[in-house]
């Protein structure tokens, strides 16, 4: 069926935030006294929200104060480095001209993904964009990706969603629609298709000609 809606994940695949987000976690593990870690090996933590990324990072009884530290830096250094991949403010622009709904959702906290988006991509018009919030379970949970859908008279088949994880795979799997992959972000291609993508694209461009051709 005919492309009427795309939904992207936002770090990894639209932005790159990771040297942003690892200085934050590094900060606030170093607050609490615990050593830092390597920016690239942030790849492998980030990807199910900031609760979950201290939880991988430190003990239990740690999480809710690191969480505060993580939020509180992060809130003023969340566009330090970070920047859209090449390619995707184009992609973004050639979807919304030819009709297609361009949407986000993310496991990021949901105030940063708002503020990302205003600063990012002050231009566009999102059919829906969001990020971790209360009450609604986090990707690879589907809940977050049918509360977006609903009003926009879509059916599954006629909607993709785009990611770099394993977790935005799962989503798209398990949501019923078509899992794409992109291999610029923080995963290896192969998790990518052991969990489900269709394809994996390597740039923006070829990703913007394979949605063209699903017009
Ligand atoms: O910040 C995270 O943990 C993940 O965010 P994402 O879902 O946009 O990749």
């Amino acid at each position: 069926m005919a492309l009427k809606a795309v939904f992207f994940d936002l770090d990894g695949t639209l932005l790159d935030t990771l040297e942003d987000i690892a200085r934050s976690a590094n900060y606030a593990l170093q607050t609490h006294g615990l050593s830092p870690h390597p920016v690239e090996a942030y790849k492998l933590f980030v990807g199910e929200g900031m609760r979950a990324l201290m939880q991988k990072l430190a003990s239990p009884d740690l999480t809710d104060a690191l969480l505060k530290t993580l939020k509180e830096h992060y809130a003023t250094q969340w566009k330090a480095t970070s920047m859209p991949y090449a390619g995707i403010e184009h992609l973004l622009e050639t979807l919304t001209c030819k009709g297609v709904k361009v949407g986000i959702l993310s496991n990021k906290a949901d105030v940063f993904v708002g503020e990302c988006v205003t600063h990012f991509f002050p231009n566009l018009t999102f059919c829906g964009i969001a990020g971790e919030k209360e009450g609604i379970p986090r990707k690879p949970h589907p809940a977050g990706l049918f509360a977006l859908l609903e009003g926009l008279h879509v059916s599954p088949e006629e909607v993709c969603f785009v990611g770099d994880t394993k977790t935005d795979m799962e989503t798209a799997v398990r949501a019923g629609v078509e899992p794409l992959g992109v291999s610029w972000g923080f995963r290896e291609k192969e998790e990518l298709v052991a969990h489900g993508a269709k394809h994996v694209f390597d740039d923006a461009g070829a990703l913007e000609a394979y949605l063209l051709s699903r017009l």
